[in-house]
């Protein structure tokens, strides 16, 4: 057996959920794993599957329904609300109150753990703010109250906090939930960083499964009445697990090119002649109208044809200039 020592938190035996009627009601069962600094973890799973409930109980939020959540080699339960506030930063969907307060002083809140009984903020307290509000990118905001803060904005304003924080594991609920795809990405971007340069644990659970694909060190892949499975995200595309884990009924999942597959079905099929970036675009749209790809021998020959950066299509001897008006083309007359 592999012992792992750096690991900075152990799930042992660990069943997460809730009591029902005085019963234990477990969503995810059996748990084993260790948490390592310097690598992003991200969780995956559909709606209501439990990975909010297991990160609120590896935060020690609420009791495991059985095994062990440790944090350096001590039950998360037995830690006094301070001491975990100094080891663990935490970033949650809902919104917390503190509408009032600035932008500065929300970020100023995640070094209470650590100032005196006064609240004051040394310059070390100073500089970690600093340094949170600067990595996060949010010094336009710092002045403004956080009741007028859009929800993208307040969801960087609470990351701000948590990293000020400063804990050595940091769990986020759906950081991006509220973001575009620039602040998505830019988050992304600055958890790989506190991992890497930081030596962070960081997990995090998303929905955004593309970019859980390019930023995950390893991926935490949940499923209704199935044992959690973990492990490197390219471990678990080549041994066949994070297919299974992405299967929906009534359609599949195409995990190199990250398309959603939608049923084949009978229909007229088509081939594609000429080399040109316009290739895969061409082959999308078609494929979105029901056509479907098919040899020399099929019924629809299109030749793809690119003059500098016009491109054009060639079917039956008519030339067309977008996909639009070739799809309208192959469409027919429409009947009213
Ligand atoms: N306090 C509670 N008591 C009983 N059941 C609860 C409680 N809170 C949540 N649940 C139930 O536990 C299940 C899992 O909820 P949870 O929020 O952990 O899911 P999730 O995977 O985070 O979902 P989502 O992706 O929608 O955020 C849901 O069916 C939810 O209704």
């Amino acid at each position: 057996m592999i012992v792992n020592n750096r690991s900075v938190m152990k799930l042992q035996h660990l069943s997460v959920g809730y009591l029902v009627k005085s019963h234990p009601t477990p969503l995810l069962k059996d748990i084993n794993l260790d948490i390592n600094p310097g690598e992003v973890v991200c969780l995956l799973g559909q709606n209501g599957v439990g990975k909010s409930t297991l990160l609120r109980t590896i935060a020690g939020l609420q009791p495991p329904l059985a095994g062990e959540v440790l944090l350096a080699h001590r039950p998360v339960q037995a830690y006094s609300i301070q001491e975990l506030a100094t080891k663990i930063s935490l970033v949650l969907t809902e919104k917390v109150g503190g509408g009032n307060l600035t932008v500065e002083e929300l970020v100023a809140l995640g070094r209470h753990p650590y100032t005196n009984w006064l609240g004051l903020l040394s310059k070390e307290d100073k500089s970690a703010v600093e340094e949170a509000v600067a990595l996060t990118k949010i010094n336009y905001l710092l002045n403004k109250k956080v009741g007028e803060l859009s929800d993208g904005q307040y969801q960087k304003a609470m990351i701000a906090r948590a990293v000020a924080q400063d804990g050595d594991l940091m769990i986020l609920d759906e950081p991006t939930a509220f973001l575009d795809l620039n602040n998505s990405v830019e988050i992304f971007m600055l958890l790989r960083q506190l991992a890497l340069e930081k030596e962070k644990a960081v997990v995090v659970s998303t929905h955004d499964f593309h970019l859980a694909m390019e930023f995950a060190d390893r991926l935490w892949l949940t499923n209704f009445n199935s044992p959690l499975v973990q492990g490197l995200p390219e471990d678990l595309a080549l041994n066949g697990l994070l297919e299974e884990s992405l299967y929906h009924e009534g359609f599949g999942f195409d995990l190199l090119n990250g398309r959603v597959l939608l049923p084949t079905k009978e229909g007229t099929t088509f081939s594609l002649a000429g080399d040109s970036p316009a290739h895969n675009w061409t082959k999308r749209a078609l494929e979105r109208h029901g056509y479907l790809p098919g040899d020399t021998n099929a019924a629809i020959k299109l030749t793809i044809e690119m003059e500098g950066n016009a491109t054009s299509w060639v079917a039956t001897n008519q030339r067309f200039h977008s996909l639009e008006s070739l799809l309208n083309y192959l469409a027919g007359p429409k009947s009213k």
